[in-house]
């Protein structure tokens, strides 16, 4: 076998982690379909075939508009009990060992699904994943960045019953016009209820979001962070505090924030020391899972087996699992790159 399938096999065997996942970006058109059928809900587009179609992304929003119509037929916890299910059971196939999932209560809220119903769906499956095949998660509640302050304090108080099954917060959807600073005072209520804090950083807005959700949010991780690249004060910083960066290639690629897999910049985040972890985002909506990330990254961008070995180390120490586990994990890994 030539260096590259060598390396492919060794990324598909390893044990994966998956710390940037939108469990509504993980809906197959297939899956999308069948459930708007069961649930008599009409979709935009009449096959699945003019729907995956309409998967060409020249930006964030594009995407967004398409991910928030796609949610639209998810009403019961059936419902988000299937779907969580379907993703786990794919990514479990691929060795993913651990998961931590963001939700989006707002994008379900706003259509008069409760927040009860979303989250038992996806925590049973989450449950279920652990009982089946020992797979470990968390679950992060993201805030919409582009509804209000008072919408995501909103949101938060309904989690309030919920906290035991909650493990953090993030910030996702339009960045641009919607910097972190915006929700300041929901995250600091979030800490005090002894949330983790995450955010998108520097996808498509600028370095000074990055900042905002260091200096001011006091984020423990990054989702995303490819444009705290252009300051160097800001890649020290993130450096020393040694924060995550939850990179998502694929996602990259389809949103035009690189213009080639070969420009992906992982390679050059990993040389300045930083923490960069490999993650799907939305994959059926961007091409491929954590197999497909880590397959197209090796094809593209001359990884070596080291780097590769770090990608997977930084997702098992990146995580918010226990420390034994990731103590357990690292020796796997380790046994397998020997
Ligand atoms: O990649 C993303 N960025 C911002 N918001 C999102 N919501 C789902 N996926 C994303
Ligand atoms: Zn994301």
């Amino acid at each position: 076998m030539n260096t590259t399938n060598t390396l492919i096999e060794l990324s598909k065997a390893m044990p994966k982690t998956e710390l940037h996942l939108h469990i509504e970006g993980t809906f197959e058109p297939e899956q999308m379909f069948a459930i708007a059928q069961r649930n008599n809900v009409e979709l935009k587009y009449s096959t699945v075939e003019a729907l995956k179609a309409a998967y060409q992304f020249t930006n964030l929003q594009d995407f967004l508009d398409l991910y928030y119509q796609g949610m639209s037929v998810l009403l019961h916890e059936v419902d988000f009990y299937d779907l969580t299910m379907a993703y786990l059971e794919k990514v479990h196939s691929e060795n993913v060992v651990h998961v931590e999932i963001f939700f989006d209560p707002q994008g379900h809220l706003s259509r008069g699904v409760a927040f009860d119903v979303q989250i038992k769906g996806i925590h049973n499956a989450l449950q279920d994943a652990e009982k089946k095949w020992g797979m470990t998660s968390k679950l992060i509640m993201s805030f919409l960045r582009h509804l209000s302050e008072e919408s995501a304090f909103e949101t938060l108080e309904l989690a309030k019953p919920y906290l035991a099954w909650i493990d953090g917060v993030g910030l996702d959807s339009s960045e641009v016009g919607h910097p972190p600073e915006k929700f300041l005072r929901v995250f600091e209520s979030s800490k005090s209820l002894g949330l983790k804090v995450t955010a998108h950083a520097g996808e498509e807005g600028p370095p000074d979001y990055v900042w905002q959700a260091i200096d001011q949010v006091g984020v423990e991780r990054i989702d995303h962070g490819n444009r705290a690249l252009e300051d160097d004060k800001l890649i020290q910083t993130i450096k020393q505090r040694n924060l995550t960066l939850t990179v998502c290639p694929l996602s990259n690629l389809k949103l035009c924030v690189v213009n080639d897999m070969k420009d992906h910049p992982i390679k050059q985040m990993l040389a300045l020391g930083l923490h960069a972890t490999v993650n799907s985002d939305d994959p059926a909506y961007f091409g491929g899972y954590m197999n497909d990330n880590y397959t197209s990254l090796i094809r593209n961008t001359n990884i070596s087996k080291e780097e590769l070995f770090q990608l997977a180390k930084n997702g098992i120490t990146g995580s918010w699992m226990a420390e034994d586990t990731k103590a357990m994990h690292l020796k796997h890994l380790n046994t397998l790159f020997a």
